[in-house]
């Protein structure tokens, strides 16, 4: 079932839109057209999922899987359509969204900036990173657009004895901000000192006690794994685990291994075993559950697996989760959309749009796609869907 009726009255568009890049179809408005580039794009796509599957050699299996996941596939681009604002000049700076990136340290310095990147290249109005001090001039001098807190520090810089001061003085300083953000993303380039992440685990608190939404990603969710408390029940929680990340939760929530046959089931049950959190769990297609419903985004995509595409995925769902609460405040009556989880609404429309921007990205760079190339493309692919006015 889609979360939101069509937008646009015709079916057979949505059915299309999809699967094609808005500008295939929507340059060419002839049906015959559209429906020969459709099935061309169908035919594509569907080598292209049975390539990744690397079962191309048992078409029969793979085909019957995909069938199964359709059923679950979300409405993605009406989603896309229906959060994301238009660019309306009565409104001020940062009421297109305030996001802040807790990680970066020594080892990691590209995570933390994709995903602060990515939040401003959507259309988010500011972007602060809270990161170490090692990683803080590196992150700077990416990029002038992000503001960048050198607060957090790694056990080798602190004194036994220092710790307790210097955790308080640290949350203090998030402290300060922390009611100016709509959401904060946990965990891009965090890393995993012992005592940074006592740190991260005060912060993750504080968010908690102040209603901030949190995406939990990379090492944020090694934190919360070993610390499920943290995130148990607290509906403004979004964990994106990859495919490790993933193992590593069903092992310790569900006590068992990853199911992929029943990889649904499986979701729904961690999601719901963790009281209703929204669980993101990134692959071939990206599945989607809050413990109550499933959706699945399996369009567009791309074969390149180069690092730092997931980091992209969570600064965009801060971005979008914070657009579909801001719209569900001001929405006209709509039942359907207002009892809508944002943050399952943003889940999917990040996954649309990561996956899009890769899809394009990939056209044009083929294997030597990078993760700043699928970035590139963003804007263009998020317009090509719901133009900025
Ligand atoms: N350009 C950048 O800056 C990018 C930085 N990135 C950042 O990298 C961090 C890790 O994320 P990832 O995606 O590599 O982790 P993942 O797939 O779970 O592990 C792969 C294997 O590595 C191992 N391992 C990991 N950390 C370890 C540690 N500290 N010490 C020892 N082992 C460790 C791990 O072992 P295991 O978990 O099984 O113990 C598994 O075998 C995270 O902060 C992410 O945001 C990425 O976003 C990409 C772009
Ligand atoms: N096998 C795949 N085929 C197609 N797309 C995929 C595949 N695996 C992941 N993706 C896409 O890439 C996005 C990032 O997922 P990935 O598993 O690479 O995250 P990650 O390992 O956390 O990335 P990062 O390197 O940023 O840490 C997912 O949202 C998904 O849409
Ligand atoms: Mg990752």
């Amino acid at each position: 079932m889609p979360l939101l009726a069509p937008t646009r009255p015709v079916q057979a568009f949505l059915l299309l839109s999809t699967c094609l890049p808005d500008h295939e179809y929507l340059d060419r408005p002839n049906t015959n057209n559209c429906m020969l580039r459709f099935t061309a794009v169908l035919r594509r796509q569907q080598f292209l999922i049975r390539a990744l599957s690397g079962e191309a050699h048992s078409r029969g299996a793979t085909e019957i899987k995909v069938m199964a996941e359709g059923n679950l596939e979300a409405d993605a681009v009406s989603i896309l359509r229906r959060i994301t604002p238009l660019l309306d000049p009565n409104r001020n700076k940062g009421q297109a969204g305030k996001i802040a990136v807790i990680g970066g340290c020594r080892e990691y310095t590209g995570a933390p900036y994709f995903a602060a990147i990515s939040a401003l290249k959507i259309g988010a109005d500011l972007s602060h990173v809270f990161c170490t001090k090692d990683a803080a001039m590196v992150i700077k001098s990416y990029s002038p657009e992000l503001i960048v807190h050198p607060i957090l520090e790694e056990s080798y810089s602190v004194r036994d004895e220092d710790k307790g001061f210097i955790s308080s003085k640290t949350v203090a300083e998030v402290a300060k901000w922390i009611e100016r953000f709509d959401c904060l993303v946990i965990g891009p380039g965090l890393g995993r000192d012992p005592f940074l992440l006592d740190c991260v685990g005060e912060i993750l608190k504080l968010a908690r006690r102040s209603n901030i939404p949190v995406v939990i990603d990379g090492d944020g969710l090694f934190l919360v794994t070993n610390n499920l408390d943290l995130v148990s029940g607290y509906a403004l929680a979004v964990l994106t685990p990859n495919v490790n990340e993933y193992k590593r939760l069903v092992q310790k929530v569900l006590d068992s291994e990853v199911n992929d046959q029943d990889a649904s089931e499986q979701l729904l049950s961690l999601a719901k075993s963790i009281g209703g959190i929204t669980i993101l769990r990134k692959g071939k297609s990206d599945l989607i559950s809050d413990g109550r419903t499933v959706h699945v985004v399996s369009s567009f995509g791309s074969p390149r697996r180069c690092g730092g595409q997931g980091d992209i995925l969570s600064g965009s769902v801060a971005v979008f989760s914070s657009w579909a609460r801001q719209v569900q405040t001001t929405a006209e009556e709509d039942a359907t959309f207002s009892t809508s989880n944002p943050m399952v609404l943003g889940c999917i429309a990040a996954s649309a749009l990561l996956r899009k921007a890769a899809f394009v990205a990939f056209e044009s760079n083929k294997r030597s796609t990078l993760t700043t190339d699928i970035i590139e493309h963003l804007g263009r692919s998020l317009e090509d869907i719901s133009p900025a006015c």
